[in-house]
């Protein structure tokens, strides 16, 4: 442990150009949300000069009796923001139980997970390697692809859901001759080449530590602005969902059949159905599951890794819109009465 913390301490010093203590006057709260991640606040943060009072559920406790340590879970996120507000911080950091999944809150209390800590990420990277290809997950948002390949100038590889998926999709492109120095996912996994792609979300961390001591060592003073900064012009919808469309195994409709099967036969259904709707646009490039674009936003459905259900993520500007756009998917699921749509019924209040 002493080995990988000091590597991680010695990172950030050398971002800052071989400072003992580069982030000095800096307030970093930790949320480790009684997972494994607590170390960070004392063997990472304070050797490097940062205050970390107010870092809270560093110890670890099986029971999780605050929060779940999860970077996508809203009461998770709401507690960690809050601690930076209480704290009057700089910047927080949260993990999930085993820390290789990570997000942060800047000093005004803006989450910087999911497509915002992609997008955070990916300026970082593309700084580094102008060009790279990001490789995400399935899930992330259109406006994440127009921030990379427009902003950054980086090209933006959607591919499955699944960390290990994305990761090694990146050391295979890499093998095939197509630079890639990240693989993250929205669930907040991430993983660099300069780190072997280890699936690591301290290191992640360390990465936005390494940009507050850069900027304090040139001068700069803006705490977490500097992080915030980089994420300006990322467009964000106005409603993003997903709804988890349960296959009740059991049922009759199944036919014998795995759910997976079934799960297939609701996918080619609804990809007839889009494409005979003028307002329906499949993506021309996916790899998993149906996904559409329309009224102004998108939607993807596709099968869990692991579980007898279909995810549907919904993006949209507006909450009509979403609701076009998930009864478009309703029209389609209905035909399986094995499928449980309460989830999308009581979005959609049919
Ligand atoms: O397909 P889902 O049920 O949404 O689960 C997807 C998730 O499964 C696991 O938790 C993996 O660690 C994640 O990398 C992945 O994103």
């Amino acid at each position: 442990m002493t080995v990988y913390t000091s590597g991680l301490v010695a990172a950030v010093r050398k971002a800052s150009g071989n400072i003992e203590k580069p982030l000095d006057g800096f307030h970093i709260v930790v949320d480790a949300g009684n997972g494994a991640g607590g170390f960070f606040a004392g063997k990472v943060l304070e050797p490097l000069g940062a205050a970390t009072s107010g870092s809270q559920f560093l110890e670890p406790d099986g029971l999780f009796p605050n929060h779940i340590p999860n970077p996508e879970d809203k009461v998770a996120m709401e507690a960690i923001t809050q601690a930076v507000l209480d704290n009057k911080a700089d910047l927080g950091i949260i993990f999930d139980t085993d820390v290789d999944r990570s997000a942060a809150v800047d000093s005004t209390g803006l989450e910087l997970n999911r497509n915002r800590l992609i997008a955070l990420m990916s300026a970082i990277v593309l700084e580094e390697h102008p060009g790279t290809t990001i490789v995400t997950d399935s899930v992330t948002s259109d406006g994440l692809t127009t921030f990379i390949e427009k902003k950054l100038g980086g090209k933006h590889h959607r591919f499955k859901r699944g960390y290990r998926n994305v990761i090694d999709e990146a050391i295979r492109l890499n093998s095939a001759g197509e630079e890639s120095h990240l693989a993250i996912e929205t669930s907040g996994h991430g993983a660099l080449k300069e780190n072997h792609w280890l699936d690591d979300g301290a290191y992640l961390m360390v990465k936005l530590l390494n940009k507050l001591a850069s900027a304090r060592a040139s001068g700069a003073d803006g705490g977490s602005k500097v992080l915030t900064d980089l994420v300006e012009g990322l467009q964000e919808p106005t409603v993003a969902v997903e709804l988890r469309l349960k296959i009740d195994q059991n049922h009759a409709d199944l036919k014998g059949g795995s759910f997976r099967e079934y799960g297939e036969a609701v996918l080619k259904h609804l990809e007839n159905i889009t494409d005979s709707d003028p307002k329906l646009q499949k993506a021309p490039v996916n790899y998993e599951g149906v996904r559409v674009s329309g009224y102004g936003g998108w939607f993807l459905l596709r099968l869990s890794l692991h579980d007898p259900v279909l995810p549907l993520n919904i993006e949209a500007p507006s909450n009509d819109h979403a609701v076009k756009l998930g009864l478009a998917v309703l029209a389609a699921v209905n035909d399986f009465p094995a499928l449980d749509t309460s989830a999308l019924d009581k979005f959609l209040d049919v």
